[in-house]
């Protein structure tokens, strides 16, 4: 028996920082949708655990014990084996949820592979604050540390790019540089009847690691300069915790061509073109 897991980009279309737990770990309240760009993951049965990892952005991930896809498998305890093939076609450490998507999806395929149920919404936090999120792929709006999944209005029809300008970004480098942690929440989420309204009600909302990525990395300004600069692009925006930015625009069509020209300006940046995914 094989089990294909698709683990897609997660992209956080707003992200306010609301406040700071007395672990240290931040309140969030952001819109989350994911992208039909990602990984692709391949679980076969057989009598030991194993991960193989290839594809054009696995240069640098880790192949142990250390990967959030064997760290998902151990939640499931001791148990059968599985040979599970990791495609890895997203950037590590850019703000979109590679590693966490990767869990998650590997969470799906070995439940799927094994007969077996999910482990519990605790353990599925442990693996990391986006992992929750990633499990069921589709736009809500994320709460708490990240364990809280509310749902959110149907979303109209657009077109993605993503854009990561080769800069890892580590994730509590940022969450350090905040200046202020008590930042106001999102407002009830109306509904958007088209892609230049989504993207005009996102222009009055934030990310809120912006600033103290950019301080990290000064090239995320750049980035979101040509995005904004791209043909169609309706908003430009970063993702989590950076460096990966966004662009909004009408259709897949305008963000295939936008990707297509910013691939010929910038040959050293990763640039791919989609549209919204929901598992
Ligand atoms: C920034 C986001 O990408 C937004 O979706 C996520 O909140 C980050 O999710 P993640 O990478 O899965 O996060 P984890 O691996 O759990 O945590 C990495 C580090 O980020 C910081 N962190 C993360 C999530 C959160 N709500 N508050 C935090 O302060 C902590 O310093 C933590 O040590
Ligand atoms: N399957 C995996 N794919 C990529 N990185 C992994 C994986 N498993 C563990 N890692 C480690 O996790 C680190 C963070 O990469 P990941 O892609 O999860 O990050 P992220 O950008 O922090 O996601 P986000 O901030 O959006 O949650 C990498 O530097 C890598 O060492």
């Amino acid at each position: 028996m094989t089990v294909e897991a698709f683990a897609p980009a997660k992209i956080n279309l707003t992200l306010h920082v609301t406040g700071q737990r007395e672990d240290g770990y931040h309140l969030l309240d952001s819109l989350v949708v994911f992208a039909d760009i990602g990984d692709r993951l391949t679980l076969e049965r057989a009598e030991d655990l194993s991960l193989s990892v290839s594809g054009p952005r696995a240069g640098g991930v880790p192949v142990d014990g250390r990967n959030l896809v064997l760290k998902a498998a151990a939640l499931f305890g001791p148990g059968p084996g599985a040979a599970i093939r990791l495609d890895k076609r997203l950037p590590a450490a850019a703000g979109i949820g590679g590693g966490s998507s990767d869990a998650a999806a590997a969470l799906r395929g070995l439940a799927a592979l094994w007969g077996r149920d999910l482990p519990g919404p605790e353990a599925v936090l442990s693996l990391g604050a986006d992992v929750p999120v990633c499990l069921a792929p589709g736009p809500v709006r994320m709460r708490g540390v990240g364990e809280e999944i509310l749902p959110a209005p149907a979303l109209p029809d657009f077109g993605l790019m993503l854009v990561n300008p080769g800069v890892e970004v580590p994730t509590p480098a940022v969450f350090k540089g905040l200046v202020r942690k008590d930042n106001a929440p999102m407002p009830d989420l109306p509904n958007w009847t088209s892609a230049a309204v989504l993207a005009e009600w996102l222009a009055g909302q934030r990310n809120d690691l912006e600033p103290p990525a950019r301080a990290e990395a000064p090239v995320i300004g750049e980035v979101l300069a040509a995005i904004a600069a791209s043909p169609g692009c309706l908003l430009a925006r970063m993702s989590g915790s950076g460096a990966t930015c966004f662009g909004i625009y009408p259709d897949r069509a305008a963000a295939e061509h936008a990707a297509i020209l910013l691939r010929e300006s910038r040959p050293g940046w990763w640039v791919e073109a989609g549209a919204p995914y929901t598992l």
